[in-house]
């Protein structure tokens, strides 16, 4: 039994779940990893010069052993997050720390510690194999996973499953992730794949739509409401991408800050009419490594007010982090929200605390989703409400180009992999869906 022949029982109208659990597994497949004996490849080089293409390698790698509540899934596309981007270039730190504190959790954990990782946030595909004690997935089941991995033995996660102690995420603090032809989760981050949508489309926004909606508009996070104002940082990549989408739903102003004339195009034809070109107006926050520039922050902050008659914003969707981190405090309402998931440019944020304090704001720290929220934000993908933001995709073997591309700021949206899939556009099921926000779901396509 060969990956080949699981692809011809997907694509075969007749295959019948039955025959897709009498189908032995094969020993093997193909998947994307990183090597634990090329961590210091990079030693003393400057992030941006990190090259992934250098560290992410297309190897074949034995199927893993199945567990309790786990599923072995058949991976037609992925995509490319930035923790993938983070994981090739070994920072902040190297991910196979990650996986020896996993694979001391217990012996089933042990699986996950090896020389190799498999990296991937992100699949469509079909369950080939459910592990003992899931019931709700069987061979054969058309899938998405979100990637929130949790033991659930502590009270600490039971109100918030992103509150347990050994919450990782699959694929960056697991092995075994989704740029592959097969991946291991545990069943309970399955969900249904939206069949108005193909696979790489059904991949694509998982983890940052799921990150997004627990950012902006879960009470975890900032708790979004109609009529607020929100600014929201790279509001055509990957997590603005869906921000921008959520706000425009959720009854609120999105004020899109994104760095070249295409990308503002973009956003205007998601729906937003407030975008500031960061490049255009030449915004810098630091006069020099040290020290940032307050005049910048208030231009910035005026600017805003032009575009929202007059008005601060009450929320601001953050992730770029050091870089923007003080203009983003400044510029936030009196009372208002900085929701952060995230510090591209630089974990050290630094911010003048009297904005902060003296006009009664908040900082959240929001990180993934839960359960909850990732079925919740899925559910609105497969409604139709919100749409995948896929621009380019690429093959298995060209993973390491597309981590490249997304880690130089190359990219719009979001940036897909095909694993099993032979090409694009297969595995939609539901057409009537499709046609009628076949627009929107291509939004992003070959800008
Ligand atoms: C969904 C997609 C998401 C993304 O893309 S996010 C972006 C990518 N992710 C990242 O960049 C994050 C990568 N991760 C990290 O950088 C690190 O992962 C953390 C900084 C988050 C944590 O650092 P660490 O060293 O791994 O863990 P510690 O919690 O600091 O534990 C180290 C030791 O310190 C002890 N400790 C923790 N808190 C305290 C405390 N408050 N007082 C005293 N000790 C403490 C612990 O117990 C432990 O100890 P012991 O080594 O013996 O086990
Ligand atoms: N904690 C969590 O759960 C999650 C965290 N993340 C993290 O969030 C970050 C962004 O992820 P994602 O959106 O997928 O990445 P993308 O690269 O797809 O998008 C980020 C956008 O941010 C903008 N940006 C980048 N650097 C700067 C800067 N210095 N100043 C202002 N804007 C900047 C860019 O837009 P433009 O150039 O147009 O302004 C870029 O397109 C990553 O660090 C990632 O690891 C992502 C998902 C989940």
């Amino acid at each position: 039994m060969t990956v080949k022949d699981i692809l011809d029982a997907i694509q075969s109208p007749d295959s019948t779940p039955a025959d897709f659990a009498a189908m032995p597994l094969p020993e093997s497949y193909r998947a994307i990893t990183v090597h634990k004996d090329e961590t210091e490849m990079f030693a003393g080089m400057q992030t941006r010069d990190k090259d992934p293409r250098k560290s992410l390698h297309l190897d074949d790698v034995p199927v893993p052993e199945l567990g309790p509540g786990e599923a072995l899934v058949a991976v037609m596309a992925s995509s490319v997050n930035y923790n993938s981007v983070w994981t090739s270039i070994f920072e902040p730190l190297s991910t196979f720390g990650f996986l020896e504190r996993y694979g001391k959790v217990s012996e089933l954990t042990k699986r996950h510690d090896l020389p190799y990782h498999v990296i991937g946030s992100d699949l469509a595909g079909v369950v080939l194999r459910t592990g003992p004690g899931v019931n709700a997935w069987k061979p054969g089941d058309e899938v998405v996973a979100h990637c929130l991995s949790v033991e659930l033995e502590s009270s600490d996660g039971h109100n918030d499953t992103m509150l347990d102690p050994e919450q990782r995420i699959w694929g960056f603090e697991t092995n075994f992730g989704g740029l592959a032809e097969i991946a291991l989760v545990k069943s309970n981050q399955l969900m249904p794949k939206p069949g108005h949508l193909s696979w790489e489309e059904a991949a694509s926004p998982g983890l940052v739509n799921s990150t997004a909606y627990r950012q902006l508009v879960s009470r975890n996070g900032a708790g979004m409401k109609q009529g607020d104002n929100v600014l929201i940082w790279g509001a055509s990549g990957g997590l603005g991408s869906y921000a921008t989408q959520f706000a425009l739903a959720g009854g609120a102003t999105p004020v899109c800050v994104v760095s070249s004339p295409e990308k503002a195009d973009i956003c205007r034809a998601m729906g937003a009419e407030a975008v500031i070109d960061r490049t255009a107006e030449d915004y810098k926050f630091w006069k020099d490594e040290h020290n940032q520039d307050p005049r910048e922050w208030k231009r910035f902050g005026k600017r805003i007010r032009e575009l929202t008659g007059g008005e601060d914003v009450d929320i601001v969707f953050e992730h770029p982090g050091r870089e923007t981190f003080g203009a983003s405090v400044y510029v936030t309402r009196k009372g208002g929200t900085i929701v952060t998931c995230a510090s591209t440019s630089g974990y050290n944020h630094e911010y003048d605390n009297r904005y902060l304090w003296m006009s009664l704001k908040r900082i959240i720290g929001s990180h993934f989703a839960n359960y909850r929220e990732a079925w919740e934000a899925n559910r609105l993908i497969a409604k139709g409400k919100i749409h995948p933001t896929l621009s380019r995709v690429y093959s298995l073997e060209d993973t390491g180009q597309a981590a490249y591309d997304v880690h130089r700021n190359l990219h719009q949206g979001k940036v897909g992999v095909l694993c099993l899939a032979p090409e694009e556009g297969l595995g939609v099921r539901d057409h009537e869906k499709r046609a009628q926000h076949v627009d929107a779901i291509n939004r992003f396509r070959n800008i």
